[in-house]
């Protein structure tokens, strides 16, 4: 059999193969934590103290007794995805524990990852992905419209459960990012006495500024189906409505992991109600977004930007975007000038003035 030119090795043919196995299975990785996820391994293994064997972790999880052999093979995946450590305990049994990735992974902590991840692995999400090739040859603005024939947004409207997922991933990312922003970005809000945090969710950001700066309002703006019946307290209120009609008054408005979630002809049409609404455009506008760079950034991070860059084209027709592209943008809406002050990883706090 005459082996592709570009293959001219035994060793060539079997590297290419193991990378194209490689990457078509590579949703085994997800999968794989999701079912951890949702079995509560990380939490198991942190409630037991110590590492945890193999059939205390079955016992711990009430699985099928017949199925302590699969989960041997999950553990044996997620081991080797760096998410457990395995670890020799003192009669030389093998025992798993946490390492730093699962314990962002705990549900009840804090700053917990899990929900996120969850609604990332979601099938609501996940099928969208499936629909790319179909959406490539059709007139959908999105894979997702492709999919369920709406928008994310107008999806979340009928779909509690997929909407509360989504705003929980959301809210949790936020009490994250909040928590760090505050600590770290005190000058974005020097001088400031009321902001609007722009499609804001369940308003965990706000609850982090103003816990952090007492003397600070902030309003949140969402969609009812995000805000309607949320209690609002004596700093933080909430207000439903649509950023692309109007933004109410504030010194800066907010808006984190807003911009990337749409195309530059809609966010232009954000940044224009955002600018009104800063005291007649004199105001900051202050974006909490990553700034995409291939060249200096390592294989790894690249990667991760080019994967949330797929997903904000797939699930809403959007983009993570270039310092360059950036610029465009706000050149375009009218703004004079910027700052990019990198936050966490490779997300950024770009402050934008009129
Ligand atoms: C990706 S989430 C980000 C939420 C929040 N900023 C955060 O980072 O946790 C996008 C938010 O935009 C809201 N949204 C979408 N379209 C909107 C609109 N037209 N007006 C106001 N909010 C909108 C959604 O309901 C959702 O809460
Ligand atoms: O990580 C995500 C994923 C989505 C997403 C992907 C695919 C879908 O079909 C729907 C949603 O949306 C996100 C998002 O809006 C955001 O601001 C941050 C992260 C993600």
């Amino acid at each position: 059999m005459a082996f592709p030119s570009a293959v001219d090795s035994s060793q060539e043919l079997l590297n290419a193969q193991s990378h194209v196995w490689n990457l078509t299975f590579s949703f085994i990785n997800s999968m794989c934590l999701k079912s951890a996820l949702q079995l509560g391994i990380p939490d198991a293994i942190h409630k037991h103290n110590k590492p945890i064997t193999l059939s205390e972790l079955a016992d711990a999880l009430s699985i099928t007794k017949s199925k302590s052999h699969a989960l041997f093979r999950l553990m044996r995946v997620l081991v080797h995805s760096k998410i457990f450590d395995k670890v020799k305990t003192g009669e030389e049994e093998e025992a798993y524990a946490l390492t730093g990735t699962s314990r962002l992974l705990l549900r009840d902590e804090p700053l917990s990852f899990a929900h996120f991840a969850l609604t990332t692995t979601d099938r609501v999400a996940v099928d969208t992905y499936h629909c790319m090739t179909e959406w490539f040859r059709d007139e959908c603005p999105t894979p997702f419209e492709t999919k369920y024939g709406r928008d994310v947004w107008e999806f979340g409207a009928d779909d509690g459960k997929w909407n509360q997922l989504f705003n929980k991933g959301m809210t949790r990312d936020s009490e994250l990012v909040g928590s760090i922003f505050v600590r770290e970005c005190k000058h974005v809000f020097e001088g400031l006495e009321i902001v609007v945090d722009v499609a804001g969710g369940s308003g965990a950001l706000a609850k982090a500024i103003t816990a952090a700066f007492p003397g600070l309002r902030c309003v949140v703006l969402d969609l009812p189906q995000v805000v309607d019946g949320l209690q609002g307290s004596e700093n933080v209120s909430f207000v439903s409505g649509d950023m692309f009609k109007f933004v109410p008054p504030a010194d800066a408005v907010i808006l984190k992991w807003i911009l990337h979630d749409w195309s530059d002809e809609d966010c232009l049409k954000i940044l224009e109600k955002c600018k009104e609404a800063t005291v007649g455009g004199s105001g900051k506008v202050i974006i909490l977004d990553m700034v995409v760079d291939c060249e200096k950034q390592e294989h790894k991070a690249i990667e991760t930007q080019l994967f949330f860059d797929m997903a904000m084209m797939v699930g809403h027709g959007g983009k993570e975007r270039t310092e360059k592209e950036w610029a465009n943008l706000f050149s375009k809406a009218g703004f004079q000038n910027y700052n990019i002050t990198p936050l966490l990883g490779l997300r950024s706090v770009i402050e934008v003035f009129p």
